[in-house]
Formats: C-alpha cells, sequence, structure tokens
C-alpha cells in the first residue's frame, strides 16, 4: 500500500503539489490523472524518494522509501523508459540492476520472458523500437517481484497490441494482490484498464473513487434522437418540459424527458425518427467537468 498524507512540494514559490492525502489499495488498479502540469510525476517521484516533500509524508508498506534496504523487492516503476543506457543489451542492463540491488540472476530471464524480449535480450537497447523500450522499462519494475508497482504513461507512443499488452498485464498484476497506480492521459484506455481513480489539479486531489462513482457522480442522462420533422418535436418535447438542445446536423439533444416517453410521443404526433438512443457519460466527460477549472496550459479552441 502507498499512503501520503498532507503530501507537499514546493518549488520556490509555486507548490506542484498541495496536501495531498491518498491511499492506493492492494488487489485493484489506481488510475492518476490530471491535467498537464498538475503534479502526477511530482508526486510518483516523491513516492520513489527521487524527490522530497516540502511537507507531509508518502509511505510504501508504511515506510519511506529512503529508509528501505532492498526498495525493488518493494516497489517496482516505469518513469522513463527511456533513460536507458543505449550501448548495452537488454540483458546486461537488466542485469547489472538486478547486482545492484540483490536479486538473484536467474530473475532477469524470468522478467524478460514475461515481457516478451528473450528473443532480442542480446541485441543492443540503442536500437530497440518505442514500444520494446516500455517493456524493457517494465521489465526492470517487474525484476524484484514487488507487491507495488508505479507505471507513469505506460501506454505513451505504443500501437494497439502494446497498449493491450500492458492493459492486461496491469490487470493481471492487480488481480494477484500487487498494488498498482498507473498515470495516463488517454481516458478510453484508462476506463478500460482502472478500478479506481486519483484524479489531481493544480496539486491538489480533486477526486479519490471507484470508476463507476466518479462516472455515476457526472452523469446526467440524455437522449439523442434525429427526427425527420426535428424543430416540431423540439417544440413538443420542450412543451413536456424537457431541456432540447438542436446539434448542426439536426440532432436533438434531450435533457428530462425519457427515451421511453420520446418514443410514445413521436408514434402519438406521427414522427419519423431515424435514431432513439440514451446517452451515458463517459470517463472523458467527468475528466473535463471535474479538471475544468485547474487545467493549467490550455491552448484556445480553433475556431
Ligand atoms: N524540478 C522542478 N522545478 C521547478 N518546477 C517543477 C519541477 N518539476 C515539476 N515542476 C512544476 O511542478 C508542476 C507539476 O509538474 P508535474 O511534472 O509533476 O506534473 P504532471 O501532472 O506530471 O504533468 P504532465 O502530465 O505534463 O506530465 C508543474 O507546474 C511543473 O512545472
Amino acid at each position: 500500500m502507498i499512503e501520503a498524507r498532507e503530501l507537499t512540494k514546493r518549488y520556490g514559490h509555486k507548490a506542484a503539489v498541495s496536501g495531498l492525502d491518498f491511499r492506493v489499495e492492494p488487489g485493484r488498479v489506481t488510475g492518476f490523472l490530471g491535467p498537464n502540469g498538475a503534479g502526477k510525476s511530482t508526486t510518483m517521484r516523491m513516492i520513489l524518494g527521487l524527490d522530497l516533500p516540502s511537507s507531509g509524508s508518502v509511505t510504501v508498506n508504511g515506510r519511506r522509501y529512503q529508509g528501505m534496504v532492498w526498495p525493488l523487492y518493494e516497489i517496482g516503476a516505469l518513469l522513463d523508459a527511456r533513460a536507458v543506457h543505449p550501448g548495452r543489451s537488454a540483458y546486461n542492463h537488466l542485469h547489472s540492476l538486478a547486482a545492484a540491488n540483490g536479486i538473484p540472476r536467474s530473475r532477469v530471464d524470468v522478467v524478460l520472458e514475461q515481457v516478451g524480449l528473450t528473443a532480442v535480450a542480446r541485441k543492443r537497447v540503442g536500437g530497440f523500437s518505442l514500444g520494446m523500450s516500455q517493456r524493457l522499462g517494465i521489465a526492470g519494475a517487474l525484476l524484484g517481484d514487488p507487491g507495488i508497482l508505479l507505471f507513469d504513461e505506460p501506454v505513451n507512443g505504443l500501437d494497439p497490441d502494446g497498449i493491450l499488452w500492458i492493459r492486461t498485464l496491469m490487470r493481471s498484476l492487480a488481480a494477484e494482490g500487487r498494488t498498482v497506480l498507473v498515470s495516463s492521459h488517454l481516458m478510453s484506455e484508462m476506463a478500460l484498464t482502472a478500478d479506481h481513480l486519483l484524479v489531481i489539479g493544480e496539486g491538489r486531489l480533486l477526486a479519490d473513487m471507484s470508476l463507476d462513482e466518479l462516472i455515476a457522480r457526472d452523469a446526467t442522462d440524455r437522449v439523442e434522437v434525429r427526427a425527420v420533422d426535428h424543430h416540431r418535436l423540439a417544440g413538443e418535447l420542450r412543451t413536456l418540459g424537457g431541456e432540447v438542445t438542436l446539434e448542426p446536423d439536426g440532432t436533438l439533444l434531450v435533457v428530462g424527458v425519457d427515451s421511453a416517453t420520446i418514443g410514445e410521443l413521436a408514434a402519438a404526433q406521427g414522427h419519423v425518427l431515424h435514431q432513439l438512443r440514451d446517452v451515458t457519460s463517459s470517463l472523458e466527460e467527468a475528466y473535463f467537468r471535474l479538471t475544468e477549472d485547474s487545467v493549467v496550459y490550455r491552448a484556445p479552441v480553433p475556431a
């Protein structure tokens, strides 16, 4: 388990992370979300002892990372997959990591097999594709067979096969009872991978809840209707108390009247419908609404 208490990091006058309180529990994948500059990497670096908190604390299995004798047995991390000496082979890279951390050499073959790099183990890392480098980074994280794993943007730049592989790996690590914390900007991927979410904005905790709860909290039940005479139908739905938005393509978005009622009204009034469907909120929509006030870097939307 990872536990942060009032975790704060200031750079000069600016707080990158402000009073974060959270627990990352075992047995599930916890997604770590937030806009650019929200403080995700800074938090991960503090968990791993690469940065010291200005105040507050963060512990791994109840202890600070700096106090661990052999940390790779407790927590493994993928932060920057390209941060590997390019002239080394995958095998040598993992072997030296194992040797420096008191991990038996036999684990190197095990993790190479686990990430599918056995066939290229003797090749120079400098010639690896991004996907192969990510796999090597993950092999390094798994080397000590730790109970806690941290992945910073693990699917960045990966092809669909690579993304599916990482998703499956994370789910199986969590199913084995491990603690898995993963940051990502890909909402559709997070919706498929994470059970629980921590959302931060401008260094502050915005949400700490299950994926289902976050989506349900934001949900506004809407119905999408396409009708031949959409202007007449829109008027009739407004008379029923519906809030109706007319999209440029003629689609009506209706809040406040359910799809069964709309279907019955359409039949009674002789409307020809081309579409009638319930729309549920996605994680992406819930995320946008949650973080809209804390986006630091925002470009103007093209007209
Ligand atoms: N070494 C540093 N010195 C000064 N400011 C820093 C340093 N590291 C991070 N920051 C600032 O702290 C804030 C949080 O940055 P951080 O990289 O943790 O965000 P992030 O959520 O990981 O962003 P991204 O999604 O873009 O990776 C940013 O405003 C960043 O500019």
